[in-house]
């Protein structure tokens, strides 16, 4: 499936300004927190309905919750008073308390399955999305953001969202509800002055706990973010270098690279830690006040200040016996300080969220970062057509310099290469060669100029289209944990045994198969490390043989045979290769039998010929070769 328009992750202004571009710029790091909130509200609108039912369940739930707390509250009151006929009271506050608790108990239920239900089909499509977008994009995006960190916000900073969505969005609708409710029942029952006092408490619990030390609340888990974030780059770099690390007896050394990195998460986490706890006691302290305050009002505030409803409640019931002066107003004092921890629950959850919240933000904002960076290189709005091709290249005036590189690593370069010819490309190290081959097949685009596949610029390509027509097989090739034979199926799932054979027996990994008691199934180890290098090579040649694209360049794909298995690869390249080779040789002789050696130097073509005639021109080749 492709998730690439599910919509859920922001979009980013496309190089050529395709696609659905409404963030302009790379501003994910600066967006602003509505904004973000905003954008992720966006992304949750396919779980609208489930989350919706979240949101209800806990308004109910919160709802059942105090009505715990305030049916109890009330009837003590009337008891006291005696408004009411004590075994019927009893019994009815028994009934409501156990109706409230089971309702409570389902509601709690209900919320949590569907929010988490909502939160991780979102997350998981969120992962299919980053992945969609960001992988075929490789390796210019993992040369720009480093792998720890793509590793990092497809796991970690995917899953910091559940945050939001199963935890911030019903507390939030319930933190807005239940004081306002509570505040309305206190107004009806107890009068608008106990009210006011509730509203003022609960004003202190809802804006200024919340708010109190926010923005650094928010620093302080961005800093969390980024220190993990290197963290996890170290030791995905320590993971993948341990043999060198070993080899080069630096694991103290590195060791100690890792621990000075987790002791800056720690400090930035202790941070973090002494904002909750100032913002855990205030949580306490507004509840303690406001109850303290509406005591205070009972006890010396003005005559009847809790004379609501109440009054009337109890006049109109025609007490047994005559409650004790001034008691009158009993049940609503009792109902209005039972507000105070019936609504702290609503709040609390804010109270946590807000701890957890500013890391879900700072984790939206670095995907944000990620996903809103304008591409290398994109799709084109309208691609076009592809009819069968026949592999002709075409490098017209191109200049192409890396991001942050001054020096252009290749400049002025034209280039012609007819279909089904055999080119190599010379030089010396440094000179450009790779990124020859990474501009055709568009991992970069040229700065200047334009690379053609039979006429076409490649740039007017859909570019799934382009890497079915040219193949690249790298020097280190990337080998997937399995067997040989599903390594070799991804060039060609349907290939018959034939097929195999053939590409095999060209890449020279006959004798090899042969040679392994498991042959096809033998199983690789992850990332073919069960494998020498050349035998790497060989299969990923073989796997690269087997798709018979068009255009197949190979940059330095022999470089780990002996001269002897390399010469005889190359003497079968042309005829089992699909059409035209481009070969980039460091070993001058693998160029012989080329139709064309195209020679660079800083960048630039500075020869072409074939072998014999560049020998005898005694340039650039010749001085290559003499050495
Ligand atoms: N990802 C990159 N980012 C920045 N600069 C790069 C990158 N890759 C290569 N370069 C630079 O571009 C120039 C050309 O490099 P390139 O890899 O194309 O040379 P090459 O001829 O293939 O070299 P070699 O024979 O050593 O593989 C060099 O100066 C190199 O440092």
């Amino acid at each position: 499936m492709s998730a690439g328009h599910l919509g859920i992750l922001p979009v980013a202004a496309t190089a050529n300004g395709a696609g659905p571009a409404h963030v302009p710029e790379r501003d994910g790091g600066h967006a602003s927190t509505p904004a973000v909130v905003l954008e992720l509200l966006r992304g949750a609108r396919s779980a609208a309905g489930l989350l919706g039912i979240s949101v209800i369940a806990r308004m109910i739930g919160h709802a059942a919750g105090g009505a715990l707390l305030l049916v109890p509250a009330w009837n003590l009151g009337r008891l006291a008073v005696g408004a009411a006929e004590p075994g019927l009271l009893v019994a009815v506050t028994v009934a409501l308390m156990v109706g409230s608790a089971l309702v409570k108990a389902l509601c709690r239920y209900l919320e949590q399955l569907t929010g988490h239900i909502a939160a991780f089909r979102l997350l998981g499509r969120m992962r299919t999305e980053l992945f969609d977008r960001l992988v075929p994009l490789a390796p210019a995006v993992t040369d720009t953001h480093g792998s720890g960190r793509l590793m990092s916000a497809a796991t970690r900073d995917i899953d910091r969202l559940e945050v939001f969505y199963a935890h911030t969005i019903a507390p939030v609708v319930t933190a807005v509800w239940m004081p306002l409710a509570g505040v309305a029942v206190a107004v009806v029952i107890a009068g608008p002055l106990p009210a006011l006092v509730l509203l003022v408490g609960v004003g202190v619990g809802a804006i200024v706990v919340p708010v109190a030390g926010a923005g650094r609340a928010r620093r302080a888990a961005r800093e969390v973010v980024d220190r993990r974030t290197v963290l996890a780059q170290e030791v995905s770099d320590d993971l993948r270098g341990h043999a060198e690390i070993l080899s080069f007896d630096a694991v103290e050394h590195r060791a100690a690279a890792v621990d000075a990195h987790g002791r800056a998460v720690a400090s930035a986490l202790r941070g973090t830690a002494g904002l909750l706890g100032r913002r855990a006691a205030m949580t306490l302290t507004w509840q303690a006040v406001t109850t303290i305050a509406l005591l205070a009002l009972a006890a010396v505030g003005p005559e009847g200040a809790f004379g609501g409803a109440d009054t009337a409640v109890v006049a109109a019931a025609g007490s047994p016996g005559a409650p004790p002066a001034g008691w009158a107003a009993l049940p609503a004092l009792l109902l209005t300080i039972a507000l105070v921890p019936a609504i702290a629950p609503a709040l609390g959850s804010v109270e946590a969220f807000a701890r957890s919240l500013p890391a879900a933000l700072a984790s939206a904002r670095r995907l944000r970062e990620l996903t809103t960076t304008p591409p290398a290189v994109a799709d084109p709005a309208r691609p076009h057509a592809v009819g069968r091709v026949r592999g002709t290249l075409d490098l017209e005036n191109v200049t192409f310099a890396y991001p942050g590189r001054p020096d252009p690593a290749l400049r002025d370069v034209d280039l012609h290469v007819p279909a089904g010819s055999f080119v190599a490309v010379v030089g010396a190290t440094g000179s450009g060669k790779s990124t020859l081959a990474r501009l055709l097949t568009r991992v970069w685009d040229p700065d200047v100029g334009a690379v053609r596949l039979d006429g076409v610029d490649l740039r007017d390509l859909a570019l799934a289209d382009l890497w079915r027509e040219v193949t690249v097989l790298e020097q280190r090739p990337v080998l997937l944990t399995g067997t040989i034979g599903e390594n070799l199926a991804l060039g060609r799932p349907d290939a018959s045994a034939e097929q195999l054979a053939a590409a095999c027996a060209a890449a020279g990994l006959t004798a090899d198969l042969d040679a392994m008691p498991d042959g096809l199934a033998t199983r690789l180890g992850e990332h073919g490390q069960r494998l020498s290098g050349g035998q790497a090579q060989r299969l990923a040649l073989a796997r690269a043989l087997l798709r018979r694209s068009p255009v197949l360049v190979l940059d330095e794909a022999t470089s780990h045979q002996d001269a002897l298995t390399q010469d005889g690869i190359i003497d079968r390249l042309r005829g089992a290769a699909g059409g035209t080779v481009v070969l980039i040789a460091h070993r001058l002789a693998t160029a012989r039998a080329a139709d064309l050696i195209v020679v660079l130097e800083q960048g630039r073509v500075v020869e072409t010929g074939t072998y014999v005639d560049l020998i005898r021109a005694g340039g650039a080749f010749a001085r290559l070769a003499a050495h």
